[in-house]
């Protein structure tokens, strides 16, 4: 299996398991949903993501408050009540966001962060380690601002690092106003890493969710544009591009092994009538029917009919010989007869086509020119207009020639 398949089967299995606690998914994604749906499709990952940090910022500071007010509240009564203030403000983050108030919420979100790194170390110095979370958490949420020059991001990244140290310098453990004693001091040092952790964890995690969903966004993009390059607007049948990949591989194929190919060319008889009694559009609609019709025709998986252009069809039948290919042939006219169109121009007053079939037959495999392809299709044409000049509405076969004379070609 390769690695693109494996990864898919995982994917799969983890989907699986989401399902069963999708109400509980769709719960959660309902808390970083403010603004999402009112804001530009390129910006709806950026408010989604701007909503996520937000939470998390508020979410972070919830263990560190429990210790302040059941450990010594008295004591740590000012640290808690500026966490509730910066707590505050992460939340206003999505109710600026639902506000649809995008770059203020951006911008709130980035200075809480660089203001908290001082407050909150200055409270309880870099022995706690919280520093460490909010410069963090700063320079994560720079991937907010998401045109920016690189300049400016290295100018970022250069500032939060230089307060990240002034922090870790100025405020050493003998300074602290709010001191954390032990081992309380190594817990918070603890749960702070575990934060920066899964913040970058998480982020990674969103990062990784976003290019699979580009990918499959690709992937999907391209198939439609590979079916719709191959596939002829009027009729849905594929065209002649297709057709004729389909014909040199079969032609390819025939190189190697042995085997029988045939080819039908179908043309329809006095189109030009046709159109001018109906107009083009019920010219369009005559094709579409008799695309209909041959489409059914073509009943093996390995048969292949195209439009070749214009009022021409052609069919590409592989471990087909003469017998199965007249037959069929025979059937193509059949059915377009039996769809009774009015044609002014015919003398039978209906639609009827000429068919023109050429085959080949390689009993040993491998002794034909790889080049060859060109005269089968040749061949066919020539039956086809054989077909025309003995008085159209009829099937005329001609078999494959090794070679052609300089006047043929
Ligand atoms: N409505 C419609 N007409 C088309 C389309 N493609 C080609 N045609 C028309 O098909 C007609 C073909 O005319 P001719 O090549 O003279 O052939 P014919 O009238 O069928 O006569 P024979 O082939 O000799 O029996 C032209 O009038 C084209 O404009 C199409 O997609 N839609």
């Amino acid at each position: 299996m390769n690695i693109g398949r494996r990864r898919s089967a995982r994917r799969f299995i983890f989907f699986q398991r989401c399902n069963k606690a999708q109400p509980m998914l769709n719960a959660i994604k309902k808390c970083w949903s403010p603004g999402v749906t009112g804001s530009m499709p390129g910006q709806r990952r950026q408010v989604e993501l701007g909503n996520q940090l937000g939470l998390f910022g508020a979410l972070a500071t919830f263990p560190y408050q429990l210790f302040y007010f059941f450990y010594d509240f008295d004591f740590y009564r000012a640290v808690f009540i500026a966490n509730l203030v910066f707590v505050g403000a992460y939340l206003s983050v999505l109710l600026l966001n639902y506000l649809s108030r995008y770059s203020t919420a951006k911008k709130l979100l980035l200075v809480n962060a660089c203001i908290q790194i001082f407050v909150i170390t200055w409270f309880l110095s870099a022995g706690a380690g919280v520093h460490l979370f909010y410069f963090c958490l700063a320079s994560v949420l720079v991937f907010l601002f998401n045109n920016l020059r690189l300049r400016t991001y290295i100018s970022l990244m250069a500032l939060f690092c230089a307060l990240y140290v002034t922090a870790h310098f100025l405020f050493s453990p003998a300074l602290a106003i709010t001191p954390v004693p032990l081992p309380w001091v190594n817990v918070m040092y603890a749960v702070s890493v575990i934060c920066v952790l899964s913040l970058l964890g998480g982020l990674l995690y969103l990062l990784r969710q976003q290019i699979d969903a580009a990918e499959d966004e690709l992937t999907l993009n391209k198939h439609y544009f590979e079916a719709l390059s191959n596939t002829d607007a009027l009729t849905g049948l594929p065209n002649r591009r297709m057709l004729d990949e389909a014909f040199e591989r079969e032609w390819e194929r025939l190189t190697r092994q042995p085997g029988t190919l045939s080819v039908i060319m179908c043309d329809v008889d006095y189109f030009k009538k046709v159109n001018d009694h109906y107009g083009h559009d019920g010219g369009d609609r005559c094709l579409q029917r008799i695309a209909t019709a041959l489409e059914s025709l073509a009943s093996r998986t390995s048969d292949l009919v195209a439009r070749y252009g214009g009022e021409e069809f052609a069919f590409v039948l592989p471990s087909t010989g003469e017998k199965g290919a007249r037959y069929l042939g025979e059937q193509v006219c059949e059915a377009v007869r039996a769809l009774a169109i009015p044609n002014p121009g015919a003398s039978s007053g209906f639609i009827t086509i000429s068919i023109g079939i050429a085959s080949i037959d390689v009993p040993d495999g491998g002794d034909i020119d790889a080049k060859g392809s060109a005269r089968l299709l040749k061949r066919a044409d020539e039956a086809l207009y054989q077909a025309k000049t003995n008085g159209r509405n009829q099937v005329v076969f001609l078999p494959y020639l090794h070679s052609y004379t300089s006047t043929e070609q």
